[in-house]
């Protein structure tokens, strides 16, 4: 039996990579994935037989370090959300749901603001630099700030994710020059992208880092996604951290409470009122989110 890495999943196939420098073996899953309704995901390490013509089957799932819907993957060490100033202008709630998720499942958020030739994205990089994450500027097209993302990527896995049209693709053929992979044209009036990428494929990159490149998302895409309970959210705010038991009710939801610590450092400007803003949104959509798991239950 071998081991390896899904890179990516496509019509049924699983592309596993041993590492042995060869292409990597096009496996199935064993009939017994799909009894047990499990579908490996791309990043998921697995054990798998090679067969005589070449193909192969996944016996076994490594237990994961942890597992995402959208971009469906497994075992991210980070995730690279990528923004930009310039259109398709990145709207900061997709940011933030994207760093909260990330943050529940144990992941870390490097926010990487693109096409910084056209627009610095200056209000961007001042809420997340002060929020206290890696934040950095970069442009696909001339290349400044792509050697600052290769070292923040090195060795790790990381997920490519941002609204489409972002650069995703574009930065990672910066990276690895003769990568090819293909680049839409925003040319929509509404400075969409044109969902270019439509499968989520790991590639691993000379520097050692495995990059996970995810087919765009736009904030409809975003309504469907999964969440924390809203009691666990303050705590994927990392900026709220110092504040969360300085409120005068234990249990302050830090929405619109009397007392609340949360709300006087926005009042103060320690805290940005856009990423509270969407703190709120995020409260309100897993407050709903319970009431509707509930109900399906019967209780
Ligand atoms: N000026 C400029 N244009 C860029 C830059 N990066 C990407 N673009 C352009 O933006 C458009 C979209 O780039 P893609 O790399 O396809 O974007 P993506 O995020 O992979 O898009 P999806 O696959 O739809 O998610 C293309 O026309 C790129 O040439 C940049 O740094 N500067
Ligand atoms: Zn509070």
């Amino acid at each position: 039996m071998s081991e390896g890495i899904i890179l990516k999943a496509l019509s049924g196939f699983y592309y596993v990579d041993d590492r042995s420098g060869a292409a990597p073996t096009a496996c199935r899953a064993r009939g017994r994935f799909r009894h047990a309704k499990i579908s490996p995901l791309v990043g998921d390490r697995v054990r798998f037989t090679p067969l005589p013509d070449g193909s192969g089957a996944v016996d076994e799932i490594l237990p994961r370090r942890n597992q995402f819907q959208r971009p469906a993957v497994a075992n991210i060490d980070q995730m690279v959300i990528i923004a930009s100033g310039a259109i398709p202008v990145t709207d900061p709630f997709l940011i933030d749901r994207m760093i909260s998720l990330a943050s529940w499942k144990g992941c870390e958020s490097i926010v990487c603001l693109n096409k910084c030739d056209l627009n610095s994205a200056q209000s961007l990089y001042e809420i997340y630099r002060s929020a206290g994450f890696t934040t950095l500027r970069v442009s696909a097209e001339t290349g400044e700030g792509i050697d600052e993302l290769a070292e923040i990527i090195a060795g790790k896995v990381s997920a490519f994710t941002g609204n489409s049209g972002v650069g995703k693709s574009s930065i990672l053929n910066a990276l690895e020059p003769g990568f090819g992979l293909p680049v839409g044209e925003v040319s929509d009036k509404l400075g969409r992208g044109r969902h270019t990428t439509r499968h989520v494929e790991l590639f691993r990159l000379k520097n050692g880092a495995i990059v996970a490149d995810t087919p765009g998302f736009s904030s409809f895409d975003t309504e469907q996604m999964e969440g924390c309970r809203k009691e666990d959210l303050a705590a994927t705010f990392r900026e709220f951290t110092p504040y969360l038991d300085q409120c005068r009710f234990t249990g302050c939801a830090h929405v619109k409470e009397k007392g609340c610590a949360v709300l006087a450092a926005v009042k103060e400007g320690e805290i940005a009122r856009s990423r509270h803003a969407s703190y709120v949104r995020l409260y309100e959509e897993a407050a709903q989110r319970k009431d509707w798991e509930e109900k399906k239950r019967g209780t």
